[in-house]
């Protein structure tokens, strides 16, 4: 057999070997450093969970312009220790499975990715003060639909007014509801939430940092976070933060949104989130965007027939003609 000059193990082994490629081509390997969640960014500090030790994180330089964001898996490097007044170097982002984003608003092309690999979507909305708004629900729901998340329609305030509409409004969706008033019974939701990862959207006021504080009594002191983010006054933050669910699972908590452009999505792909009015949708001519009034839409035919219902079909084009509407 052939020997192999230069891969023996042993040539080169305590000298850098002569065919290594040049320095700034050569890829370093940092599949040996530890792996950790993204928690929170405040002023270009990365908060990354690593096992369960916090550690703070500088993003390192051959990062360049490519950020993380919440929720994310990265690497990281140099001091990992997490104590006091310690940095580590963020040098790697993983692969990530699902990215939710939103824009500013709808004239606003630039996307705004929010949290990395969550895999459920709950938009926590009050049954009153501030009152519901079905336009805001069904954006939420199409950005959700869009990055693959499924949804949990979580409803605030049953205390203050009957949550019958709602329910009956996004049942033909299927989308689960979950109902809370104070020192309601947690136990369907912490269910829910288990061993996944879910983020939290709603509008300011709707009563998610209540509803946090009463899953998560501890989140602060889990992520190592102080009041600088978690506190009062963390909705000046345009961070998501993530916590740990004491079982499995992360909660992601979201600033509250006044709105949530979608300038990103393409409608017509958001049928696909359901199987089976995107079967009857492959009959539709090219490009049909399935709303009300589109031309030869399949939908139509298939109300018509009875193979889908016309309540499941109204329901899925309000929510996609939502996109149309301002807030
Ligand atoms: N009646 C009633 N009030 C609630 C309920 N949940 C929260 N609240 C109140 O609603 C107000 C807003 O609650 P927060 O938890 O601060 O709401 P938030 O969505 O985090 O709001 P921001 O911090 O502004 O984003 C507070 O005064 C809460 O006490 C509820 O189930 N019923
Ligand atoms: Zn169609």
């Amino acid at each position: 057999m052939a020997r192999q000059i230069g891969t023996d193990d042993h040539e080169g082994f305590d000298r850098p070997r002569r065919r290594t490629r040049p320095r700034t081509k050569q890829k370093p390997d940092y599949s040996d450093a530890e792996i950790g969640t993204v928690t929170s960014i405040t002023r270009g500090r990365y908060h990354v969970l690593v096992g369960d030790r916090p550690v703070i994180a500088v993003k390192a330089r051959q990062l360049g312009r490519k950020a993380a964001i919440v929720g994310d898996r990265v690497r990281v490097v140099g001091d990992t220790s997490g104590d006091e007044g310690t940095l580590a170097r963020m040098v790697e982002v993983e692969e990530r499975t699902s990215v939710l984003r939103r824009t500013a608003d709808d004239d606003d092309p630039y996307e705004r990715p929010i949290v990395a690999n969550a895999d459920q979507l709950v938009i926590v909305t009050a049954l009153a003060d501030p009152p519901p708004r079905t336009g805001m629900i069904d954006r939420i729901l199409v950005a959700g639909f869009d990055a693959h998340l499924s949804p949990l329609l979580c409803l605030t305030k049953a205390d203050l007014a009957s949550p019958e509409a709602l329910i009956a409004a996004y049942e033909p969706l299927d989308v689960p509801v979950v109902v809370l008033e104070p020192g309601s019974d947690l136990s369907e939701l912490r269910e829910r939430l288990h061993d996944r990862v879910s983020v939290l959207v709603g509008h300011s006021g709707v009563g998610k940092s209540t509803l946090v504080n009463r899953l998560l009594p501890d989140a602060d002191r889990a992520i190592g976070v102080v009041n600088e983010v978690t506190g009062r006054g963390r909705h000046t933050s345009t961070s998501a933060i993530a916590l740990p669910l004491p079982g499995g699972g992360w909660v992601i908590d979201t600033p509250g949104v006044r709105s949530f452009g979608l300038s990103h999505v393409d409608p017509s792909t958001i049928v696909d989130a359901f199987p089976d009015l995107a079967e009857v949708a492959a009959d539709c001519p090219r490009g049909c965007d399935h709303r009300t009034g589109t031309l030869g839409c399949a939908l139509d035919a298939a109300v018509a027939t009875g193979r889908v219902s016309a309540e499941r079909v109204n329901s899925f084009r309000r929510m996609v003609s939502a996109d149309r509407e301002s807030f």
